[in-house]
């Protein structure tokens, strides 16, 4: 326990980029901050602004950091968790991934285990059920991934040189909820299409060609037609937004939030356009960014 007090930082994300479903992730400049320190029991909770979450053994935080722990063998002794976030939770933008990939690097950390990011990659995958948002989390950047129990392939490429506007609605959308609108099989010819698409769009991005990427995101099979019972605005806002510069239309994660991908640069003047046009959504300008988890040095904490 030697290693306390500690902070650590983590990138939330956004996933699927269309038809990337539970393989594509990205990592943007939204951040879920811990300090971590000794304590008698267990505590977990926001430093500001409080929402209702377990503070204790419920938290994924602790559960992620006992599963490493009880992989490892190891003690998890009782920890004070204080954290600050601005990753909206239940949104699409990867908080659920965050909290679990700061729980694997809490265990890392506590019991010196020198994890690789591969190791702690595949810890959170399986964690989550699907590596998209956890590799962007852990790695930083584009991640385009494979999951499986036995391991989590990854190729990890440079953050992409476009920016996104996230439009956030007011209410939450759980992935669970979200998934169960998905079927359960699809069939051989449209298995075939979602692979090709999804092909397609990873080469148009390691091209910089957004323009494909944006039509691959609107040809997506495997999840978008299924969700759009949950978010049907986001025809409408893909629709409308290429009229004005847009480069492709996406929803983030499992919903709710929809990502418009934009040329750098253009952010206020489209996001003006989106806000007076869809003023229930609230409007953020985002930006992918090149680091995943990270320990702070001293002079980087945050509070
Ligand atoms: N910092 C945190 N500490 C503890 N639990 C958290 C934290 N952040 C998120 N969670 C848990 O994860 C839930 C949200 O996860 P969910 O997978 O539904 O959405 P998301 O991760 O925000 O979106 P997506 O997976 O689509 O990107 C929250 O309701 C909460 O239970
Ligand atoms: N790939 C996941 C991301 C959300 O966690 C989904 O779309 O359900």
């Amino acid at each position: 326990m030697n290693q306390l007090p500690f902070q650590i930082r983590v990138p939330g994300s956004t996933s699927n980029l269309g038809p990337g479903f539970d393989s594509i992730g990205l990592a943007v400049n939204r951040y879920l901050y811990l300090n971590v320190e000794a304590a008698d029991s267990w505590h977990i909770a926001f430093d500001q602004n409080p929402v209702n979450l377990p503070e204790a053994e419920e938290n994924i935080i602790y559960q992620a950091a006992q599963m490493v722990s009880e992989k490892y063998n190891k003690k998890l002794l009782p920890l004070s968790v204080t954290m600050q976030s601005d990753i909206p939770l239940a949104r699409g933008l990867g908080s659920s991934a965050a909290a679990i990939v700061a729980g694997v690097e809490i265990a890392n950390i506590i019991h010196e285990l020198q994890l690789s990011k591969q190791e702690k990659a595949h810890l959170a995958s399986c964690f989550e059920g699907h590596p998209d948002n956890a590799t962007a989390s852990v790695y930083g950047g584009l991640t385009v991934s494979l999951h499986t129990e036995q391991k989590t392939e990854t190729v990890a490429l440079p953050a992409p040189d476009i920016d996104l506007i996230a439009m956030i609605p007011s209410a939450e959308l759980k992935t669970k909820d979200s998934r169960n609108v998905l079927p359960e099989s699809l069939s051989y010819s449209e298995a075939i299409k979602g692979s090709a698409v999804g092909n397609v769009l990873v080469a148009a991005i390691l091209q910089n060609n957004w323009e494909l990427a944006g039509k691959m995101m609107d040809q997506d099979v495997f999840h978008q037609p299924y969700r759009e019972s949950l978010v049907p605005d986001l025809p409408t806002i893909a629709a409308l937004a290429r009229d004005f510069g847009v480069l492709g239309t996406a929803l983030s994660g499992a919903g709710p939030t929809i990502n418009c991908f934009i040329p750098k640069g253009k952010g206020e003047y489209i996001a003006s356009i989106l806000k007076t046009a869809f003023p229930e959504y609230h409007c953020e300008i985002l930006s992918p960014v090149n680091h995943g988890v990270w320990r702070l040095a001293e002079e980087e904490k945050t509070f």
